[in-house]
């Protein structure tokens, strides 16, 4: 199938020969096409056409290199001898995965669904013709170490493919740096360890430069590991070696110690890192409840979103208050924060409280704008501030002396190696990502959709950052297990009360 019989906008049915052998036997009726954005879109109706659904479809080489370039093989997990036993091995082209898994009237008609992800009965490259390539970008996170040993083992245990590399460095890495060479002897026990043993980076995306530098070395599988910003420019890749026609897969495997990366269920490493937190809290626990009118102050990381605080409030059962960047405080006056520290040290005498490093922002004065290399807004220490805003309220009060302790693990819940289930987490992520890649799939992320792994493709990724939703349950099941206050007057009650009716109405409209 030529990339040309794609058309804009106009589904059309197709089943010539090479889209058969991309799709295997199949009685469901496909019909692809790409969007005025160049994003892939398949119609898929079943055998009776009373059930059809649009799938976010991924790029496939077949969308766009011509015929006579491509050969499509066995898989040669065929023959190997651990997979070979296991029933309905390969993932049948059919199967798909719905974002949306709450059955409603409208639940056959509404929502999206993506590609399950997993091996193919037909790949597109043979094991000694693929040279793959890893690079770790952005931020640490328990796990990309993992992530690296688990790409490495897979390609070479599962498709006996040897020529791997590391990009040192993260993107720059491409241009400036000399690879090395990943074996799974090379690679053993880093899992271990955290960081990433490849070194990262912010900032330096080049993108004609890093695609030169592909080409150059011959690479055509390109297994990339990063956040939000990363995935940006993942798609760009993707988006030069389509215009380049290069038979080159660009995969990219979400991460973030954030949790903010929306569709996917989690982050790896957000596990690791939650455990984590609450040694820190632990701590300022019994600091705070050691000490007469004792208040302990935990910042965790959440740069824009405060999953992590939220996440690490919910597991301790200790913390009285957490703050997070989607709900603003304020400090002083009825319903305030000052007001409710004096509630809790009257009541228990201590406190214990979370604050995402996002949080509060707006409170701070600031005389200047800086963003990392990457872009991304440079923060305040809103915990030192908070901690000496307390510290000068009581000191004004006079008569109430306070013992405040201020514990910063940010770092340290980002440094640490990833525990056992993230670790059996990277593992499924780092094959996926290789099924995907030898069955000729592009363009593509991968990850956990309501339980289920699936092939995302890029824009759903990068297209918004996942947010705490403070109407949901979960803050309420928090609110309700701190006690603290909502810091929301009536009228922002009745505005949210607006919004809800609002959106319900918009949903039933997509429907
Ligand atoms: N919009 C973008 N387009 C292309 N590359 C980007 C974009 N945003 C960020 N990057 C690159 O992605 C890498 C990591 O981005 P960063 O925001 O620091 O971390 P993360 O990917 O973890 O969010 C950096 O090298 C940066 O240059
Ligand atoms: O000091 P660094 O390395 O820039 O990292 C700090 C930032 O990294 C984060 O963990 C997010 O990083 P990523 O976007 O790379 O996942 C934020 O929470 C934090 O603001
Ligand atoms: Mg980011």
């Amino acid at each position: 199938m030529e990339y040309s019989s794609f058309s804009s906008f106009s589904p059309s049915s197709s089943s010539s020969d090479d889209d058969s052998i991309f799709r295997g036997i199949t009685h469901c009726l496909w019909c692809h096409w790409f969007d005025d954005d160049f994003k892939a879109k398949t119609m898929v109706t079943g055998d009776d056409h009373h059930f059809q659904f649009l799938l976010d479809d991924i790029p496939h080489f077949t969308h766009y290199l011509p015929s006579h370039h491509l050969k499509a093989h066995s898989n040669p997990l065929h023959n190997h001898p651990a997979y070979s036993t296991v029933d309905q091995y390969y993932v049948d082209v059919d199967d798909v995965v719905a974002q949306n898994i709450v059955a409603g009237k409208n639940a056959q008609k509404c929502g999206r669904y993506f590609r399950l992800a997993g091996p193919r009965q037909k790949v597109f490259f043979e094991p000694q013709e693929v040279h793959a390539c890893i690079v770790t970008c952005g931020g640490l996170c328990p796990g990309l170490n993992t992530v690296i040993r688990e790409i490495v083992c897979g390609l070479h245990h599962m498709y006996r493919v040897h020529n791997v590399v590391g990009i040192q460095g993260g993107y720059k890495g491409f241009y400036s740096k000399n690879t090395i060479s990943l074996t799974p002897k090379s690679v053993n026990g880093i899992h271990k360890r955290g960081g990433t043993i490849l070194g990262t980076s912010r900032g330096g995306h080049n993108t004609s430069k890093i695609v030169d530098s592909i080409q150059h070395r011959g690479i055509n599988q390109v297994y990339i590991i990063g956040g939000d910003g990363t995935q940006k420019g993942v798609a760009a890749i993707y988006e030069e070696i389509r215009k380049r026609g290069l038979k080159v897969s660009v995969v990219g495997i979400p991460k973030t110690i954030d949790n903010d990366i929306p569709v996917i269920d989690k982050s790896f490493g957000f596990d690791t890192a939650i455990e984590e937190a609450q040694r820190a809290i632990d701590a300022a626990h019994v600091e705070a409840e050691s000490n007469e009118n004792g208040i302990g102050v935990v910042r965790l990381m959440g740069r824009n979103s405060g999953f992590i605080a939220m996440h690490a409030t919910l597991a301790s059962g200790d913390v009285d208050c957490c703050l997070i960047p989607e709900s603003h405080f304020y400090l002083e006056g009825e319903g305030g924060l000052f007001e409710y520290i004096e509630h809790c040290l009257k009541e228990q005498g201590h406190m214990v409280m979370v604050i995402a490093e996002g949080a509060g922002q707006e409170l701070i004065s600031k005389d200047k704008n800086q963003m990392d290399a990457s872009g991304n807004k440079l923060h305040e220490d809103v915990g030192s501030w908070l901690s000496q805003q307390i510290t000068d309220h009581f000191k004004g009060k006079g008569n109430i002396l306070i013992n405040l302790k201020y514990i910063d693990p940010t770092y340290m819940i980002r440094a640490v190696p990833s525990n056992a289930s993230d670790n059996i987490y990277c593992t499924l992520l780092a094959h996926n990502a290789i099924h995907g890649a030898m069955a000729g799939y592009t363009g593509f992320t991968v990850g956990p959709v309501n339980g289920e792994h699936a092939y995302v493709p890029f824009h759903r990724i990068t297209e918004r950052q996942n947010k705490v939703v403070t109407t949901d349950r979960t803050w309420a099941r928090l609110l309700s297990s701190t006690n603290q206050p909502t810091f929301l007057n009536p009228k922002q009650v009745d505005m949210i009360n607006k919004d809800k009716k609002n959106f319900t109405r918009q949903s039933e409209a997509i429907c």
